[in-house]
């Protein structure tokens, strides 16, 4: 087992009397990445904040490495709401910043210059902060939040903003952190970085846990099998074929979601020998559209007997 980095139980919050967020627990233990996952406005942030301490909870605990005392120290965060001092140069701020956790300055340079090269901003360190761009800005906080060595990481939607190939060294640069042992927490709405990064997530949606496990549960869980078929069909003859929940159709494709429990190898053995198969694929349905389902309520993947956890 895994030693549990961050503990938030039932914690509860709200503002002017409205619940925002209620009944929120989960872990994050040594070496992994946690993602919290939701719509917009889902409490996403507020549960962040909460466990930063910038707010307080209104019920439930929070605990690091079993103390309820969080030493800022061994947290680093990245915070939603981006924004460095605008008049200072960019390794003078990592330094400070890296000063304010106690960290010693000598491997706060190295690393800052280790980082910097990292991110394509090598010789970059006396440029002051407001000659940067907005991906760049992005890059000097991300080094910032992990100057000091944390032992948890709290990314608040670290993507945002980045171009792809920015995206991909974050993206690694993450998954390097957690396998030398960093516990992270991160909020994002690319789905598609979390299903190839993540190894747990928590779904908020109106305040409320909707999902939480690895992500292998996950997706036995939510992500049934659809079969995608080009090929011009009847509708109503697809529809009623065994173990098809319901069917897409547009122009010569048709999508035939399949219930949670089918055998892929024999409902394909047991298709009808006249159906028109220019292409066709199974294919799991992903993070991307559990996601979508769920957000807007539409239930779509519920089948009977899979509850939501
Ligand atoms: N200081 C505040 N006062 C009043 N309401 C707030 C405050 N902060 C957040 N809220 C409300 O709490 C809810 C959750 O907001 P939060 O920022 O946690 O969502 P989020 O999941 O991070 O969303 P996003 O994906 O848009 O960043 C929203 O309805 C928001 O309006």
């Amino acid at each position: 087992m895994m030693e549990t980095m961050l503990s938030v139980h039932d914690l509860g919050k709200s503002f002017k009397n409205k619940q925002i967020i209620s009944n929120i627990s989960f872990d994050v233990k040594k070496g992994e990445i946690m993602a919290i996952l939701g719509p917009n406005g889902a409490g996403k942030s507020t549960t962040i904040r909460n466990i930063m301490g910038i707010m307080y909870p209104d019920e439930g605990t929070i605990s690091f490495q079993g103390h309820k005392s969080i030493p800022r120290h061994k947290i680093g965060y990245l915070p939603e709401e981006r924004g460095l001092y605008k008049n200072v140069k960019i390794m003078d701020i990592l330094l400070y910043l890296a000063e304010l956790k106690d960290y010693p300055l000598k491997k706060a340079k190295e690393r800052a210059l280790r980082y910097l090269k990292k991110f394509n901003l090598e010789g970059k360190e006396n440029t002051s902060v407001e000659e940067l761009s907005k991906g760049m800005g992005q890059k000097v906080q991300f080094i910032a939040s992990i100057i000091h060595e944390p032992e948890l990481l709290i990314l608040d939607e670290p993507f945002s903003g980045l171009d792809p190939v920015s995206q991909e060294l974050f993206k690694n640069e993450i998954r390097n952190l957690a396998e030398d042992g960093t516990a992270i927490l991160l909020s994002s709405h690319q789905m598609n970085l979390v299903e190839e990064m993540c190894d747990r997530l928590f779904m908020i949606h109106h305040g409320q846990k909707i999902i939480y496990g690895n992500m292998d549960e996950v997706k036995e869980e939510y992500a049934n099998f659809k079969c995608t078929i080009r090929g011009k069909n009847d509708h109503t003859i697809l529809e009623q074929l065994p173990e098809v929940q319901r069917v897409e159709q547009q122009d010569d494709t048709s999508i035939l979601y399949l219930t949670k429990d089918v055998h892929v190898t024999s409902w394909l053995k047991q298709l009808p020998d006249d159906l028109n198969i220019l292409e066709l694929a199974i294919d799991r349905i992903s993070l991307h559209e559990i996601f979508i389902d769920i957000a807007t309520d539409k239930n779509l993947l519920q089948e009977e007997g899979a509850l939501y956890a």
